[in-house]
């Protein structure tokens, strides 16, 4: 039986520095433990964009006749951007942001009869990558890998959970379809076809050789954000990660040449990232954008990645046609679950222990 995402971290339970969730709202100061400096995260400061570039991810109208080449260009240069007139229901939007914002707003006892285990991915908690930190991020999150029903029941003990449950399955199917033409698109301004993939087929409507989790965050007004991380510097593992967020701005890119970049929320658009996992299957050409989130001292922020990727033993590799014909590929293949538990060991070193020709580096 191949590994399902969500037995993924079976082997490898994270040890987090705390157990709970203080509740964010009773702290009038940082705490030390949140305060973030240079010597936490070497990225905490680097320097934002000069403001006179203007410079930020393309909004990509998926209408455009010529939307695969735009998104192919974003994915080349900045490994993200966002997309407007991509199908997906505003009420649809606005529903995952609604159940979103009920669940956080749940007393701390009751989110945490959902707590997500160690060796778990599903259920309540701090962000998995906070057992890389030294310092805790001030948020909160909810990851959701197969049906919610069960820990839904737990949070929302009367009907309500079954609404939920149905919201979260409707959120997946167009995410899932969204996704794929995404993908597909992308590929397409590479000249690369569904010849040259054989595990991801176009036609297959139920998109069968993908699976996909939600994760839902929440960053609570924080009294000196300056010096708090929401979500600290991060890659995702993802083919492709679809962000939705509400209208607080927070998160960030990372560009080498311009430094931190905010993402302004723009009403009913999505952000879409590249993940490690399309950047190996890409050969490096498509950027798997470094990310984080700041927070707000009088807004409080919500977000939901659609975190989209193959089949558990499905083996990404670099595509033939993308390798020059004197090279070798620059990484070696891998399924997702081993790459996730790569990941969980060397965290944003993840991509380097798979690449080929390692003494280069
Ligand atoms: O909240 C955000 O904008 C970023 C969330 C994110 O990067 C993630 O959940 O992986
Ligand atoms: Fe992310």
């Amino acid at each position: 039986m191949p590994t399902m995402l969500t037995d993924v971290f079976r082997g490898h339970p994270i040890h987090l520095p705390h157990s709970h969730q203080p509740d964010f709202t009773s702290l009038r100061e940082l705490p030390d433990s949140y305060t973030w400096t240079l010597k936490d995260d070497l990225l905490f400061a680097a320097a934002p964009s000069p403001p006179a570039t203007g410079e930020n991810i393309p909004l990509i109208d998926l209408n455009h006749p010529d939307a695969a080449n735009q998104i192919g260009c974003a994915c080349r240069t900045w490994g993200a951007f966002q997309i407007a007139n991509h199908g997906v229901p505003l009420e649809l939007l606005q529903g995952i942001e609604f159940l979103t914002g009920s669940l956080f707003r749940l007393p701390v006892q009751r989110k945490l009869k959902a707590a997500r285990s160690e060796t778990g991915v599903s259920g309540y908690g701090v962000a998995r990558i906070s057992s890389f930190f030294n310092k805790q991020m001030w948020s909160e999150g909810f990851t959701i890998a197969g049906s919610p029903l069960n820990d839904f029941r737990k949070l929302w003990p009367k009907q309500l959970h079954l609404n939920y449950c149905d919201i979260v399955e409707e959120y997946e199917e167009q995410m899932q379809k969204l996704a794929s033409k995404l993908m597909w698109l992308a590929l397409n301004s590479l000249g690369v076809t569904e010849d040259d993939i054989k595990w991801a087929s176009v036609d297959d409507s139920d998109l069968n050789w993908a699976q996909s989790a939600l994760q839902l965050n929440h960053y609570p007004v924080c009294p000196q954000p300056d010096r708090a991380m929401g979500l600290a510097a991060h890659t995702d593992s993802t083919l492709l990660t679809i962000l939705y967020q509400n209208n607080t701005a927070g998160l960030q890119v990372f560009r080498d040449d311009l430094g931190w970049i905010t993402v302004p929320p723009i009403p009913g658009s999505l952000v879409v990232n590249v993940g490690d996992l399309f950047h190996i299957l890409t050969n490096g050409l498509f950027k798997s954008v470094l990310h984080r989130a700041r927070v707000n001292q009088t807004r409080s922020r919500l977000s939901v990645a659609f975190l989209w990727g193959p089949q558990s033993d499905t083996k990404i590799s670099p595509v033939p046609k993308l390798v020059s014909p004197v090279g070798s590929p620059l990484y070696r293949s891998v399924t997702w679950t081993e790459y996730l538990r790569t990941k969980a060991v060397h965290f944003n070193k993840a991509l380097s222990m798979i690449r080929n020709h390692k003494e280069e580096e």
